[in-house]
This record gives C-alpha cells, sequence and structure tokens, in this order.
C-alpha cells in the first residue's frame, strides 16, 4: 500500500473547494492541534527548570546570564550539555526569562517585588527563536519571582502537587468517569476518595499541605491588608476546613483580641500547636461545628456539590452566635465571571480551569452569582455581599 505523509494527503486529496475542504485551513487546523497537543510541554519544562535549579542560578548570578555561564553552573551530566538549549528556548517563550544584552545594565538585578513591572512576563506563549549569542543573558521576569526557592510565596510546591502523579493519573480517567457512576476520576485512579487519600497516605500530605499553604500565605496578607473592615466588631472566627491554619494564624496576629479557632479533621489538626488566640479542634463539618461569632470557609465549598454545601452551609449558621452584623459566614472562593480589579481575561482562564480541577479531584465546581445565591438561599440564609478583589477569586459574607 502506498504511504502519503498527511500533508501530501492533503494537497492530493483534499485542495478541491469541491469536497468541502481547504487545504489552507486544514494546514492551520494540524498546526492548531498539535500545539494544543503540546501544551503539556510547558508545565513539565517548567518543573524540570525548577528540580535543576535553573531559576535561583539566574537570580543569584546578578547580572545577565550568558547561557555558557548558565550551563557551567548547572550540575548536570556533561553529555547533556547541549540540550539546555532547547529547554531554555521554552523558558524564554513562557515568558519565565528574558533575554538580555549584556551592556544593558539592569539596576533591578537581582529581580525583587519593587521591579516586577520592569520585568513582566508574556502574556502567554509568544514564540520566539532563542539564538545563542553571548553577546545575550537570561534575566528573570516577574512570572519566575514566584518559583524562586527562598520566595515565601513561592508557587513551586502548587505546581509540583499539580503536575504529581497523584493528581494526573486522574485525567486519564475522565472520558471513563462520564460514562460511569463513579463519584470522581480521582477515585477512579486511587479508589478512594480525595480526603481519604490524604488520611491514608500521611507521607504524602505534605505536598498538598505544602501547596495549598503557598497560597494561604499571599491571600491572608492581601484579605488582612485590603479586607479589614469584614474583620469589625468579630470577637471569635471558627475557619472551617483550615488545614494546617496559615489564614487563621495570620488572622490572629492581626487581631490579637480575637479568639480564632481552625476545625478540620481528626487527623490533620492531630499534631498542630495553637498560640494564645489561636485553638485547633477536631470533627467532621457535616457533623456539629463549635460556636462563634464569624465562620470562615476559604476554598472548602467549591471541592462540594450543591447538596453538601447546603448542608456544610446549614451547619455553619446553626453555628454563629451572634446575631449583629459580625454574625456571618465568610467565604474565599471564586465567583465565575465576576469583574475583579484586573477584570482581566487570566482570570477566567484561572477559574474555568479551577472548574475542571474541581470536577476530576472532588466532587465540585467553580460557582457563579446566582448559583452562589441559591446555595445561599436553600442553606436558609437572607443576604449577602460580594467583594471581589482576590485576582480570581472574591470575598463573600453571607449573614442569617
Ligand atoms: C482545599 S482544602 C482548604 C484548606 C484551607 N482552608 C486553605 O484554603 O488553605 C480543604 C480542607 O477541608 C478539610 N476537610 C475535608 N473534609 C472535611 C470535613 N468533613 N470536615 C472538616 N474538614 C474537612 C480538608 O482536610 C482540607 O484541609
Ligand atoms: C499557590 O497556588 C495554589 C496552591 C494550591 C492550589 C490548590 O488548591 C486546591 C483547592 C481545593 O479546594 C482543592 C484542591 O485539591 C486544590 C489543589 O489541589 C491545589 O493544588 C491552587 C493554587
Amino acid at each position: 500500500m502506498a504511504r502519503f505523509s498527511f500533508r501530501q494527503y492533503l494537497t492530493q486529496h483534499l485542495t478541491r473547494r469541491e469536497h468541502g475542504y481547504d487545504s489552507d485551513e486544514l494546514l492551520q487546523a494540524q498546526v492548531h492541534m498539535s500545539n494544543q497537543t503540546f501544551s503539556f510541554i510547558n508545565p513539565m519544562s517548567l518543573k524540570c527548570a525548577i528540580e535543576l535549579g535553573i531559576l535561583d542560578i539566574i537570580q543569584n548570578h546578578r547580572h545577565p546570564m550568558t547561557h555558557s555561564e548558565l550551563v557551567s553552573a548547572l550540575s548536570i551530566h556533561p553529555a547533556k550539555t547541549g540540550f539546555v538549549y532547547s529547554l531554555m528556548q521554552i523558558l524564554v517563550n513562557l515568558g519565565f526569562v528574558r533575554r538580555q544584552k549584556l551592556s544593558e545594565t539592569n539596576q533591578h538585578l537581582p529581580i525583587h517585588l519593587s521591579s516586577l513591572s520592569d520585568n513582566p512576563p508574556a502574556a502567554s506563549f509568544v514564540p520566539k527563536k532563542v539564538e545563542v549569542d553571548e553577546e545575550e543573558g537570561y534575566v528573570l521576569t516577574s512570572a519566575s519571582w514566584l518559583l524562586l526557592e527562598d520566595n515565601p510565596l513561592s508557587m513551586t510546591p502548587f505546581l509540583l502537587s499539580m503536575l504529581s502523579l497523584i493528581l494526573t493519573q486522574p485525567w486519564h480517567h475522565l472520558g471513563s468517569w462520564f460514562q460511569n457512576d463513579d463519584p470522581t476520576p480521582f477515585y477512579m485512579a486511587h479508589r478512594m476518595t480525595f480526603w481519604d487519600y490524604w488520611g491514608n497516605k500521611p507521607s504524602l500530605a505534605p505536598a498538598f499541605n505544602d501547596a495549598m499553604t503557598s497560597d494561604t500565605r499571599l491571600i491572608s496578607k492581601v484579605v488582612i491588608d485590603k479586607c479589614k473592615g469584614v474583620f469589625e466588631g468579630v470577637e471569635s472566627l471558627m475557619d472551617v476546613g483550615g488545614g494546617m491554619g496559615t489564614m487563621a494564624r495570620a488572622i490572629a496576629d492581626a487581631f490579637p483580641h480575637m479568639d480564632c479557632t481552625v476545625f478540620d479533621l481528626p487527623h490533620v489538626v492531630a499534631d498542630m500547636q495553637g498560640t494564645n488566640n489561636l485553638k485547633f479542634a477536631g470533627g467532621d463539618m457535616f457533623e456539629t461545628l463549635p460556636p462563634a461569632d464569624a465562620i470562615l470557609l476559604k476554598w472548602i465549598l467549591h471541592d462540594w456539590n450543591d447538596e453538601d454545601c447546603v448542608k456544610i452551609l446549614e451547619r455553619c449558621k446553626e453555628a454563629i452566635t451572634s446575631k449583629e452584623k459580625k454574625g456571618k459566614v465568610i467565604i474565599i472562593d471564586m465567583v465565575v465571571g465576576m469583574e475583579n480589579q484586573n477584570g482581566d481575561e487570566e482570570s477566567l482562564k484561572t477559574q474555568i480551569y479551577f472548574d475542571m480541577l474541581m470536577m476530576v479531584v472532588l466532587p465540585g465546581k467553580e460557582r457563579n452569582e446566582r448559583e452562589w445565591a441559591k446555595l445561599f438561599s436553600d442553606a436558609g440564609f437572607s443576604n449577602y455581599k460580594i467583594t471581589p478583589s482576590l485576582g480570581s477569586r472574591s470575598l463573600i459574607e453571607v449573614y442569617p
């Protein structure tokens, strides 16, 4: 049988309009498809760069770093040095690294928070060929700043946990999950729920906890700076599903007169140490919650389906002690389509990705304002207020 390349096939068989095909369109479609298929290469390359310490090496060099300087600084097998170029090409195209003339002195190296706007990341993959030009060197962009080792707000734990086998295997079950009655693709891959998994495999829990903590460090700063008023008059606060207590600890430190409690599954809080105004309590949020003026739910409700959310919200309503304005549930979660301060498409993209993640890993989803309002009303709450100022997320105050 004669063998044809795809291009030959297209030009010989499908070029004529009367067949209903246009070869240019098909070739363009082929490029689009290839690039979609290859998009997994982006985060995998980033993971590799982190493992090799490339971003920290460029940062610590303090000047634009030539390609040969970078290669010599890497601990890699001598036979592999020629391949570093390919990896760097991806990092440049993804906007994590930029090429800069050695003669262009940059007063802001190494990069730090105050110089972020001088080195913004490219908005998305902007294809450009990286030439090996020893007159130029690599410098970091602000996107890399969030992946540096000594950055307390580092997003590296998030990237590494998302790309771990535990969280990537479930995606291979997505198609069959749509056709069977298993609760989640995660369940199909691991034969247990997401929360049971971390309870049963304690050695793997730190990776997940680190990812959560890295997000909470950033968000707690913003909430305390920008949304201080939300905590006005609140004397006791219960962070339900508060995990390692990062958020509650930040609130307890910022408001020393507030009594804060982290409520989470018993195995999560078993070894946690409290402080003067911070306690840990183990239990199940579907049963009874200890009383408090205000109840915080950060990244909880999007983990659950509507029926379970209403149950959790009902338990919260029963636990709220105060009939005044301070008596409320404070939710930090996404409100899909809600214009935030940046009002940008990147936030909407994050919301769409998170919605998929919640479906694959947990029986959850992201909700728009109408869906949130229905949950609040079904759980017996009377009123709510949305403050959309947390990037892709919002802060929602819900009143009994
Ligand atoms: C997505 S994490 C969010 C953690 C924390 N609020 C944050 O944003 O960093 C969800 C938390 O809910 C807790 N959780 C799950 N099921 C629970 C239950 N039935 N009762 C109490 N906590 C639960 C988990 O242990 C986990 O800490
Ligand atoms: C630093 O940025 C991030 C850190 C962690 C995560 C994240 O968030 C969630 C939230 C959930 O409610 C359930 C989850 O399974 C996860 C994650 O697995 C995860 O990594 C996102 C951004």
